[in-house]
C-alpha cells in the first residue's frame, strides 16, 4: 500500500514515520509520501485560502491549488479521503475497505475545509470520501488522517506482531472488549479475576464474552441494536 498525504503542515504528519507505521515502512510494506500544498502555490505570499462566497466565518482552501496539487498527486485507481466535520463516520470496517486499496490519498483541509468543488472534480476521476473521525470539532485535518492511517495500516497483513489480534479487535464482533490483566496476580490490593487463572479456556472464553457484552450495554448500547441477527446465543442473553 502507498499513502500520500497532502498538507499544509507537511511536519505534522511525521508520526507516519515513526513506530508501527515507521516498521511498516522500513518493512517495505507501506509507502509514505508527505506533500505540501503550498508547493503548487505561485504568488509570493503562497495563498492556499481565500474569503467564503456569501460570507460567514473563517476562510476557504482555495480550488485551484488543491486541483493541481491532487492531479499530480493522486495515481490511476486511487482513493482520495478527506477528513471532514461533515463527513461520514470513520468506522473498523471503513478501515477494512481501505486496507484493501493499493493507493489512498488524504486530502488535509484547514481554515473552514476545501472548497466543495475540489471534491466534486475528483469525484469525476477517482472514488472519493469525505470521513469524519468523530462528533467533536478539530482545526484541520492531520489528526483524523493519523488516526485513520493507523486503523487501516495495522490490518495490512505482517504489519501487527500478532495478526490475531487484528480479528479480535474491538468492533470485529460488534461488541467492545472486555478488560485484559497480566501480572503480578495483586496489584495495590486489586486481584486478577480467578477464572483468568484457572486454566479452564471454555470457562475463560464465557467469561470474556459475557464482559463484553455487559461493557457494551453499559458504555455502547446502541452496538447491541446493531449486531447481525443471531449474533447472540442463549447464553448470551443470560448476561
Ligand atoms: N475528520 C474530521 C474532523 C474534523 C476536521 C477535519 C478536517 C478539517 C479541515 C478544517 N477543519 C476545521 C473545521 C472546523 C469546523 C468546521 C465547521 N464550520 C465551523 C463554523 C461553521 C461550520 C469546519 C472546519 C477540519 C476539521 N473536525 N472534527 C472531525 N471529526
Amino acid at each position: 500500500m502507498r499513502i500520500d498525504v497532502v498538507t499544509i503542515f507537511p511536519d505534522y504528519l511525521e508520526p507516519l514515520r515513526a513506530a508501527l507505521l515507521g516498521r511498516a515502512v522500513d518493512r517495505g510494506l507501506l509507502e509514505v509520501g508527505v506533500h505540501d500544498l503550498r508547493d503548487w502555490t505561485h504568488d509570493v505570499h503562497r495563498a492556499v485560502d481565500d474569503a467564503p462566497y456569501g460570507g460567514g466565518p473563517g476562510m476557504v482552501m482555495k480550488p485551484q491549488i488543491w486541483g493541481a496539487a491532487l492531479d499530480e498527486v493522486c495515481p490511476a485507481g486511487a482513493r482520495l479521503v478527506v477528513p471532514t466535520p461533515a463527513g461520514r463516520p470513520f468506522t473498523q470496517e471503513l478501515a477494512h475497505a481501505y486496507a484493501a486499496e493499493e493507493n489512498l490519498v488524504f486530502a488535509c483541509g484547514r481554515y473552514e475545509g476545501i472548497d466543495q468543488r475540489v471534491i466534486e472534480d475528483a469525484a469525476r476521476r477517482m472514488p472519493v470520501d469525505e470521513v469524519s473521525i468523530g462528533d467533536y470539532v478539530l482545526v484541520g485535518g492531520e489528526a483524523a488522517v493519523l488516526v485513520i492511517a493507523e486503523a487501516v495500516v495495522r490490518l495490512l497483513p505482517g504489519v501487527l506482531g500478532n495478526p490475531v489480534s487484528a480479528e479480535q479487535d474491538s468492533f470485529s464482533d460488534g461488541l467492545l472488549e472486555g478488560p485484559s490483566y497480566t501480572r503480578p496476580e495483586v496489584w495495590r490490593d486489586l486481584a486478577v479475576p480467578d477464572v483468568l487463572r484457572s486454566g479452564n479456556h471454555a470457562l475463560v472464553e464465557r467469561w470474556r464474552r459475557d464482559q463484553a457484552l455487559e461493557r457494551t450495554a453499559r458504555r455502547r448500547p446502541e452496538l447491541l441494536g446493531a449486531l447481525p441477527e443471531g449474533s447472540l446465543d442463549a447464553a448470551d442473553h443470560a448476561v
